[in-house]
């Protein structure tokens, strides 16, 4: 065990700081928290911060309920209608005994729900799920992710053994892209793809792209947000940018959606190569975060100077404090790129501030449908 050794035992100065130092003593005192939880007005409260903390202490446990459930494609099997324990048991290779403590635990998560003796079908948020696909590919990509937080001060310190997360995203390992191969790029490419929809219905929402002639996707993976803003916009344009590796997957999958005539694919990294020229709006979606400050004002630099007058860059990414109730995205986004080795989630208004850093104006914060999966900025060069 390591304990902080104190040298500045000076009491706080500010009033703030009083209070708050006054509060968190009082929290902190078992005396009071028995008090509080017995007094009738308190009680509530004390309830509510109980089941916060052990929200907190569960919540792994709570991911690893969903993820059995994923991996045994339970929401898929239950998407026609309530099933048997035993039937599930079977088709799981498992003894009913712990089917049944599966259910329980997910029909407690709203996940599934009891329908009769030992019997159950989807719960609200299992077929919520079943409506977005993209959430059952996050959560068993996080299998990695998990693997890397079995020791998270290790990972803190940079002493992580394994860092699969790091070698699932391989161009936070090489960022000049040219070790990656197809292998190595085609689980993300492929989990950013099936995530895609749910991104590209909100970003498209809050900006329309009827009025633009020519978008640029930088970082665009396999295209997915390009045909979603083919499908919105029939006149526009489309080029996508990426690694060769991932641009190579981007042209197969476009052409396959009949869209190679309407498409300029260009291969590269934007650490090194030059962006190219021609379009009058520039998507950078779910790109910016993953980088550092540096790196992003030299991207945002580098698309700001390849835009015409008064062209439009659009940033669309899940932000910090953009959704009342979703500092669960903050705490997600902070550790899980921790993992993954470098980039920051950002609030709006520190990526307003490395827009005018790079020299864009007119920035603007747009509203989104749901905040918690992306916030959308646009600027003007
Ligand atoms: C029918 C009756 C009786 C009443 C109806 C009541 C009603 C109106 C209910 C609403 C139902 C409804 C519409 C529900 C909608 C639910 C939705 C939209 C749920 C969405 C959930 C989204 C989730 C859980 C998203 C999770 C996203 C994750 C984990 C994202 C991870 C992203 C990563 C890892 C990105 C990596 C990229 C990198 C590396 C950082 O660049
Ligand atoms: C998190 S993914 C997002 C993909 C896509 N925009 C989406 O939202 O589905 C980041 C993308 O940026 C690409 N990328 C990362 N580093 C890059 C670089 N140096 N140059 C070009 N693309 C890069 C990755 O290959 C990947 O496709």
């Amino acid at each position: 065990m390591s304990t902080v050794v104190r040298h500045d035992t000076s009491p706080p100065i500010s009033l703030s700081d009083r209070w708050r130092g006054w509060r968190d003593a009082l929290l902190a005192s078992a005396s009071f928290q028995r008090w509080a939880a017995a007094f009738p007005l308190t009680r509530p409260i004390a309830r509510r911060r109980a089941a916060e903390l052990f929200d907190l202490c569960a919540g792994f446990v709570y991911s690893q309920t969903l993820a059995a459930c994923v991996q045994l494609d339970l929401f898929e099997t239950l998407r026609a209608g309530p099933c048997e324990v035993a039937a599930l048991a079977s088709h799981a290779a498992m003894s009913p005994d712990a089917m049944l403590s599966l259910c329980e635990a997910a029909s407690a998560l709203q996940l599934l729900e009891h329908r009769g003796m030992a019997r159950f079908g989807l719960g609200p948020l299992g077929a919520a799920l079943l409506g977005n696909p993209g959430i059952a590919a996050m959560v068993r990509h996080h299998a990695a992710l998990y693997a890397d937080l079995g020791d998270p001060v290790a990972l803190l310190r940079g002493q992580g053994r394994e860092r699969r997360l790091a070698h699932y995203w391989p161009y936070a390992l090489d960022q000049s892209g040219a070790t990656l191969t197809r292998d190595s790029v085609a689980s993300y490419t492929a989990l950013m793809a099936a995530s895609q929809p749910m991104i590209a219905d909100i970003v498209l929402a809050a900006y329309p792209l009827s009025g633009h002639r020519c978008l640029l996707d930088v970082g665009g993976g396999d295209g997915s947000f390009l045909a979603a803003a083919a499908r919105q916009a029939p006149q526009l344009a489309l080029g996508l940018f990426d690694l060769p590796e991932v641009a190579a997957i981007a042209r197969e999958r476009l052409a396959t959606a009949g869209l190679a005539d309407r498409v300029t694919i260009a291969p590269g990294s934007f650490y090194t190569d030059p962006l190219p020229t021609g379009a009058d709006v520039i998507s950078l979606i779910r790109v910016v975060h993953d980088h550092d400050d540096d790196a992003v004002t030299q991207l945002l630099t580098k698309v700001r100077t390849v835009l015409p007058e008064n062209g439009v860059l659009l940033l669309g990414e899940p932000m910090r404090d953009t959704a009342k109730g979703a500092d669960g995205v903050s705490a997600y986004f902070e550790i899980y790129l921790r993992a993954m080795g470098q980039g920051r989630p950002r609030s709006a208004q520190r990526l307003r501030e490395l827009l005018n850093l790079a020299g864009f104006s007119q920035v603007r914060v747009l509203r989104t449908r749901i905040p918690l999966i992306a916030g959308v900025i646009v600027a003007k060069s």
